[in-house]
């Protein structure tokens, strides 16, 4: 009896890889052919790092619609941002590996429902408000006094430096100064503690995977006793996060930040915040909150640093604006018309987050630019996708301009800006994100000037989830302030 068992299973697994490519509601959709009975083909161009690239190709080839996996179909048409994002459709399955380290620990960003997601954003609502955020403007300046500091340290040694790291350092700190009231100390020690970083890159290559096997996740990683006992291989960021918490249980100088907004929350409503997802949503940020800004910090100097005749305007955006405080405040820093357009800019050519951002087709279907999808149909915007498309932002798409952001049609393409999202499930922390690029850009931009090691030498990236560049060392000088 058993040596049929292989016979049956080869025919169970042929009838599904024919009822995939040419049964399924989205067998019209054209698509690369590994995508069309399986999720092999997003697999495989996460583990390669360049499926932002490889669907803006396809969408290139093929117009609107791209079939990216069995059930899943990437848009990138006019209509995509309004019908999918700004609609409260369903987020797709994959979104139920963002509770971390395993199940127990729920946030808004793992929440599928719409209504339960509302819910749970509440509970942080006030502790990201932008009229909270700002009381931490000073300890931010701390933070971006010290980078200011190293990189002046390096100009006056010569010796080149890894803008990505550094980035990164100052984005960790001022996470812990703002959560925690007290930074991680990366800034101070120059180096990756405790291999954070480092360790975070795993753990995103390993969430972007997984999302797409969570079964298999959840009874072996995903396993509850395999966090207890700290055996999760990407177990440093959640350490990192856990002994700022338990450092700050200790500070006597603790100020009002997020966490003791978020704990009072807590303990008003333990019923509806427990400490699990507290815990959860500590994490969620800390994970959410350091390499995108480190992308946007490089994406706006490397493209600046490409443009001379652009970075010069901001500087001189800078001069006649006569700003001479040590950190630029945030208050006038979002004066800087110029400056703002070049942050906006260098975020359309690199979206931090270049992966399709998926809903799922409600239960009567939807139509998107004249096709109907099915119910149950996975449709995912891909911020980068998006910000390359010709028909969206114009001929120019592909190229560096930030005047594409001043004036008339500023109004046109904001509609599609999609950086952070958009809709119930945008990007929480933008307010924090702003805060300290809008600060640190325009005073290190006025202070210091960048030159590439080897001019020639375009950045690396893998993008995942999210995405950082690396690999294009710069020499650093202090700049003359008349
Ligand atoms: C420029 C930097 C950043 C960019 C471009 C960015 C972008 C995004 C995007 C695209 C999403 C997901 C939207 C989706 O899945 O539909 C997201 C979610 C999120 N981000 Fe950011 N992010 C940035 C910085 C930050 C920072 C600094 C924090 C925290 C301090 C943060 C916290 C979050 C959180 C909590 C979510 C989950 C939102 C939810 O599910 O309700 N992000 N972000």
């Amino acid at each position: 009896m058993f040596y049929l068992l292989p016979i049956v299973g080869a025919v169970f697994l042929a009838i599904t890889l024919i009822r995939r490519r040419y049964l399924s509601p989205i067998s019209d959709i054209p698509g690369p052919f590994l995508a069309s009975f399986s999720v092999a083909w997003q697999l495989w161009h996460i583990v390669q790092g360049d499926i932002d690239r490889c669907a803006r190709r396809w969408h290139e080839k093929h117009g609107a619609f791209v079939r990216i996996s069995h059930d899943e179909v990437s848009v990138c048409h006019p209509d995509a941002v309004r019908q999918i994002l700004l609609n409260p459709l369903e987020k797709a399955d994959f979104y139920c590996m963002m509770a971390l380290p395993d199940y127990r620990f729920q946030t808004p960003m793992s929440e599928t429902n719409p209504r339960q997601h509302v819910l749970r954003t509440k509970n942080l609502a006030a502790g990201f408000a932008l009229s909270h955020i700002i009381k931490s403007e000073a300890h931010v300046d701390k933070c971006i006094l010290l980078l200011k500091k190293r990189l002046a340290e390096f100009s006056k040694a010569k010796t080149q430096i890894n803008l990505d790291e550094w980035f990164n350092y100052m984005a960790f700190d001022i996470l812990g100064e703002v959560l925690f009231s007290q930074n991680f100390g990366f800034l101070e020690a120059g180096k990756d503690l405790g291999g954070s970083i480092a360790n975070s890159k795993v753990l995103t290559l390993y969430v972007t995977l997984a999302g797409f096997f969570q079964g298999i996740h959840r009874f072996t990683l995903g396993r509850p006793i395999v966090n207890d006992m700290k055996l999760m291989p990407t177990q440093h960021i959640f350490d990192t996060t856990l002994r700022a918490i338990q450092s700050r249980q200790k500070n006597a100088e603790v100020r009002k930040d997020v966490l003791s907004v978020w704990l009072k929350q807590h303990e008003d409503h333990p019923d509806r915040f427990s400490e699990k997802e507290l815990y959860g949503c500590v994490n969620m940020t800390v994970g959410a909150g350091a390499d995108t800004v480190s992308a946007s910090m490089q994406s706006f100097f490397y493209h600046l640093t490409r443009n001379p005749q652009y970075l010069a305007r901001v500087k001189q955006e800078i001069v006649d604006a006569n700003l001479t405080a040590d950190v630029i405040s945030y208050a006038d820093a979002t004066q800087l018309p110029f400056l703002q357009a070049c942050i906006k800019e260098g975020w359309r050519m690199f979206p931090p987050v270049p992966f399709g951002l998926a809903r799922v087709s409600p239960p009567d279907g939807i139509t998107i630019g004249g096709h109907y999808f099915a119910p149950g149909v996975k449709l995912s915007i891909n911020p980068h996708v998006i910000h390359y498309s010709r028909e969206l932002f114009g001929e120019d798409a592909s190229q560096y301009n930030p005047d594409r952001w001043i004036g008339r049609r500023a109004k046109d393409i904001e509609k599609y800006f999609i950086a952070f999202g958009a809709g119930y499930n945008s990007c929480q922390g933008r307010n924090i994100a702003q805060l300290e690029i809008v600060k640190a850009t325009a005073t290190i931009v006025r202070d210091f000037d960048f030159r590439q090691v080897d001019p020639g030498q375009t950045w690396k990236y893998e993008a995942r989830f999210t995405a950082t560049p690396y690999e294009w060392p710069c020499f650093v000088t202090e700049a003359s302030r008349g």
